[in-house]
């Protein structure tokens, strides 16, 4: 078997082409959707991934607003410009961008934000609120997920769904979802016994460990759709994912490129996610009658 590719390009693209029409709906109503992206330090791939969100941004005409901050200011510094942000009308979307420099505390960082612009949907509230079911912001990864397999037409109600990586911006939020979609849902860590046999299980597998290469053809149900999560840079400076894509698309039904497939989802949901934050301060807010 040969599996189909999942392209996620293609599919963010639509996604951020509806974003753009949405935002020049809101912009009648006078509203900006605005979003700030907060940079602490010269990580390289941080600073791609940065300059990547605010790009899409003002192609899809929402306004954005990068803080670049030194890697040797103090965490309390780094407070004061999120609670700044916090209090700016011009902000809906805050998000501090991970990883942090060594000694900050991203938890208490994130924590900061106000649950409300907490576009990453990473503070605790939002976790909260997704797992009870009443998501307010979904994580973009997983839900970038979500939406590529809702394009694909692949059903989770009743599936079996593998998540391995267990980590709050990916594994966790992504179980919730699923669970949420209907899935019988197995997250495994790096402690799981013979990985294998739980992954040969999966209907639906997601792979996010960081470690390049590390699900095989062979570990794979035949047919399964396996979602890859993985960025790693192998050493010829190629983008490999998690999944080795020469076995495993040998054997799945359908499988996410690296780079193309989960990364671009990612952005795009961002996007969504900060319109969302602007349509929800758009029915809050009452201009004052023309002419009174
Ligand atoms: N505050 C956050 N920090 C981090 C997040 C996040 O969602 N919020 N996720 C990752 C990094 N990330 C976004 O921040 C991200 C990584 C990769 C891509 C992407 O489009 N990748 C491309 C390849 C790009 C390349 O050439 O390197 C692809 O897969 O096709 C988007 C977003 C950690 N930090
Ligand atoms: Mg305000």
């Amino acid at each position: 078997m040969t599996a189909s590719i999942i392209d996620g390009k293609a599919l963010s693209d639509a996604v951020k082409a509806d974003v753009a029409k949405r935002v020049q709906e809101l912009k009648t109503t006078g509203i900006v959707p605005g979003l700030a992206v907060v940079l602490v330090g010269e990580d390289p791939a941080s600073q791609v991934y940065v300059r990547n969100k605010a790009a899409a941004c003002e192609k899809a005409g929402l306004h954005s607003r990068v803080v670049r901050l030194d890697a040797d200011i103090s965490e309390q510094e780094l407070l004061d410009v999120v609670h700044q942000l916090n209090d700016d009308d011009e902000i809906d979307g805050i998000l501090v961008q991970l990883p942090l420099p060594r000694d900050m505390d991203s938890a208490r960082v994130i924590e900061t934000i106000a649950a409300a612009k907490d576009v990453d949907g990473f503070h605790i509230s939002n976790a909260g609120l997704l797992m009870t079911g009443r998501p307010l912001f979904r994580p973009c990864t997983p839900y970038g997920i979500m939406k590529m397999l809702e394009s694909e037409n692949v059903s989770l109600w009743g599936a079996e769904a593998v998540i391995v990586g267990a980590s709050n911006i990916v594994g966790k939020p992504m179980a919730m979802l699923m669970l949420a979609a209907g899935a019988t849902v197995t997250l495994c860590n790096s402690k799981t016994r013979d990985l294998g046999a739980q992954t040969r299980r999966a209907d639906v597998l997601v792979v996010a460990t960081g470690k390049p290469g590390m699900v095989t053809g062979d570990m794979i149900k035949p047919g399964a759709v396996v979602i890859d999560v993985g960025i790693n840079r192998n050493d010829d400076g190629k983008l490999v994912g998690d999944v080795d894509f020469a076995s495993a698309s040998q054997v799945a039904g359908a499988i996410t490129p690296v780079p193309g497939g989960v990364g671009p989802m990612t952005i795009a949901m961002l996007l969504v996610n900060t319109l969302e934050a602007a349509e929800r301060r758009a029915a809050h807010h009452h201009p004052a009658p023309v002419g009174l």
